[in-house]
C-alpha cells in the first residue's frame, strides 16, 4: 500500500483559484531515456495549450537548461511522436547541474525565458536535482516518473519500464533457443545499476532457472543449489538471469564464478545492453505517459510544487519528491518465491 495523496481525476474544472501567474511552462526530460517519453512531451505540451499556457522545451536535460538550449513548442510539434522511443528533446547527464553554481545558470536562464515553472520526466535523479533546485530558487517543478529501472517509490509504473520489459523477454526467449540447442548455460545481463525489477520479472517471464538481484543475496544460494544439484534437462542447458547492479557484480564475474567451481559447464554470457531502452512504447507506456503528463500540467495549475505523478492501483496520485526519491519500490518477494517454488 503506498501512502501518498490520492487525486480525483477533474474533467470539468473550476480556475477560479488558480493562479494568474502561471504563464509560460518549460518540459524536458533527464538521465536515461525511456520508451514513451515523448508520449509524455506531447500530452504536458497539448494539456499547457488546451489550459492558455505558453510551452517551452527545453533541450537535452539539465545541460540544456544551464545553456539556455530552449524551443518553443506548439501543438504540431508534437505531432507524430506518441509512437516514437528515445526523446525528441534529448536527454543528458549533466555533472555540472549537481554544483550550485550550475544550478544558478539554469535558474538564470530559466528566469530569462520567463518560464514559471517545469515538468520534469526522468528518474530520481532528476527529481532529486528538481528537488535541490526549488529549495534554492523560486521554481516549482513537478516530474513525471519515466525510467526503464521502475525504481521510483509512490507509483506502480514508471514509463519505459513495460516496454523494456517486453524486449528483454522478446530476447531471452531467442537466447533460450541456442542454449537449449547447444545445451549451454546463458548468464543474461539486464539493466539496472540498483534496481532488480528488470531482472526479477523478465526472469519469471522468461523461466529463467535463477534470477539475481540486487534486492535479494539469498539468490546466491539459489545459484549454487541449481548448479550443484545437477539440471532437470539432461541438455544442461539453462538461463541465469542477473541484473547489473547484482553483487558481487554483472554477468562476466558470476561466470568467472560459475566456469572457476564448474569446469565441465559450456558457459556464455549476454549482456542485453542499451537495446533495453530503445524502440517504440508499448500501449501501456503511451497511456500511462500520457494520463500522468495532463496530471503534471493540473498539478502545476493547482499551485503544486516538488512532487511526482504517479499511478497507484490505476489511480493518478501525487508523491512528494523527497519520498519518491529516498525510499524504495519494494520487490515482491512473492515473486522471488514462485520462481524458487517453480524451479524443480
Ligand atoms: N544529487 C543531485 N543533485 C543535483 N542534481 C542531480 C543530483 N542527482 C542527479 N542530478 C541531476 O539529474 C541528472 C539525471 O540523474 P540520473 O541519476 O543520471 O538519471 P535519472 O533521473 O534517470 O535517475 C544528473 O545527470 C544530474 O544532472
Ligand atoms: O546509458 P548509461 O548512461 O550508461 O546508463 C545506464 C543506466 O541507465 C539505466 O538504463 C536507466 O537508469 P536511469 O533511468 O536512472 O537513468 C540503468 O538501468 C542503467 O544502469
Ligand atoms: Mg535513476
Amino acid at each position: 500500500m503506498i501512502l501518498c495523496h490520492m487525486v480525483d481525476n477533474k474533467n470539468m474544472r473550476d480556475d477560479s483559484h488558480r493562479k494568474p501567474r502561471l504563464q509560460k511552462i518549460g518540459v524536458f526530460t533527464s538521465g536515461g531515456d525511456a520508451p514513451g517519453m515523448n508520449a509524455a512531451i506531447r500530452a504536458v505540451t497539448r494539456a499547457a495549450i488546451a489550459n492558455k499556457l505558453k510551452v517551452v522545451g527545453i533541450r537535452r536535460g539539465y545541460q540544456g537548461m544551464i545553456e539556455g538550449d530552449f524551443i518553443p513548442l506548439r501543438s504540431a510539434d508534437v505531432s507524430g511522436i506518441i509512437q516514437l522511443g528515445g526523446t525528441v528533446l534529448r536527454t543528458a547527464r549533466s555533472n555540472e547541474f549537481r554544483t550550485f553554481e550550475g544550478r544558478q545558470k539554469a535558474w538564470l536562464q530559466l528566469q530569462k525565458a520567463g518560464i514559471d515553472a517545469v515538468v520534469v520526466i526522468g528518474g530520481d535523479g532528476s527529481f532529486t536535482g528538481a528537488l535541490t533546485m526549488s529549495q534554492e530558487f523560486n521554481i516549482s517543478f513537478v516530474g513525471i516518473p519515466a525510467t526503464i529501472d521502475n525504481d521510483m517509490y509512490g507509483t506502480d509504473y514508471t514509463i519505459g519500464y513495460e516496454t523494456a520489459l517486453n524486449s528483454v523477454v522478446c530476447a531471452v526467449d531467442k537466447i533460450r533457443d541456442t542454449a537449449v540447442s547447444h545445451g549451454r548455460i546463458f548468464i543474461v545481463e539486464v539493466m539496472g545499476r540498483e534496481a532488480g525489477l528488470l531482472a526479477l520479472n523478465g526472469g519469471i517471464a522468461c523461466g529463467a532457472e535463477v534470477i539475481l538481484i540486487p534486492e535479494s543475496k539469498e539468490q546466491h544460494d539459489e545459484l549454487k543449489r541449481f548448479l550443484d544439484k545437477g539440471y532437470r534437462h539432461k541438455e544442461r542447458s539453462g538461463i541465469i538471469m542477473v541484473a547489473e547492479g547484482d553483487e558481487p557484480g554483472g554477468a562476466l564475474k558470476i561466470a568467472e564464478q560459475v566456469r572457476r567451481e564448474h569446469p565441465d559447464l559450456d558457459v556464455r554470457v549476454s549482456i542485453l545492453g542499451h537495446i533495453q531502452r530503445g524502440g517504440s512504447p508499448t500501449a501501456n507506456d503511451r497511456v500511462n505517459a500520457t494520463r500522468m503528463g495532463v496530471a503534471a500540467v493540473d498539478a502545476l495549475l493547482d499551485d503544486q510544487k516538488s512532487i511526482m505523478i504517479g499511478i497507484d492501483d490505476g489511480k493518478i496520485v501525487q508523491v512528494p519528491f523527497n519520498k519518491a526519491v529516498k525510499l524504495n519500490h519494494s520487490i515482491d518477494g512473492d515473486l522471488l518465491d514462485i520462481q524458487r517454488m517453480l524451479n524443480i
